[in-house]
């Protein structure tokens, strides 16, 4: 669950489960560049853009154990033509503890068709056919 903040910005929290374990007892990194992604992502729905990350560059500054919650703060720092720049934190402890992990995005605007013309069908067609609208557009947002 993202919230909107001030300005073109956003909060959200993630919580680590056993799933999400790379080494024993600590999150995988890669599940925390998705965390950060996501979130990244949802900045756009804010500019009312449909874009697709085209750089994600994360730095992991402290381990993750399992059962943490990641508290992040994602932020968009510029928009040039199709290229929406934005920033990432994920605090360990609480909103304003330490940072654990950090990314800079470069999303880049495209059309609808990107995922028509990309995606497969059948997933697709089930998302163009769901009667609910909100549904409809979030299924192209996340995977379900
Ligand atoms: C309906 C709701 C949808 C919600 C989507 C939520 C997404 C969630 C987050 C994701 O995980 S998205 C999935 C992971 N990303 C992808 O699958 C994207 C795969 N890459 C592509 O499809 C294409 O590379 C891309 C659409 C990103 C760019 O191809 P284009 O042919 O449209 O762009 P083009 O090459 O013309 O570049 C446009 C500008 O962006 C710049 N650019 C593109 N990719 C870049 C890159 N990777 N690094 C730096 N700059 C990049 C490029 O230099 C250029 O800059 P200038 O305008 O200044 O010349």
């Amino acid at each position: 669950m993202a919230r909107a903040g001030e300005g073109v910005s956003v909060t959200a929290e993630f919580t680590v489960q056993p799933a999400h374990q790379g080494a024993p007892g600590l999150a995988h990194g890669g599940v925390l560049a998705t965390a950060l992604d996501e979130t990244l992502g949802s900045l756009n729905w804010l500019l009312r853009t449909i874009a697709v990350t085209g750089r994600l560059e994360t730095d992991f500054v402290r381990p993750v154990p399992v059962d943490t919650v990641l508290h992040l703060d994602a932020r968009i720092t510029a928009v040039h033509g199709r290229k929406i720049y934005s920033t990432a934190t994920g605090r360990i402890g609480g909103p304003e503890g330490p940072v654990a992990v950090r990314a800079d995005a470069l999303f880049i605007e495209v059309k609808v068709d990107h995922f028509i013309d990309n995606g497969r069908p059948a997933e697709i067609q089930a998302a163009m056919s769901d009667p609910d609208q909100v549904r409809r557009a979030r299924a192209f947002e996340v995977n379900p």
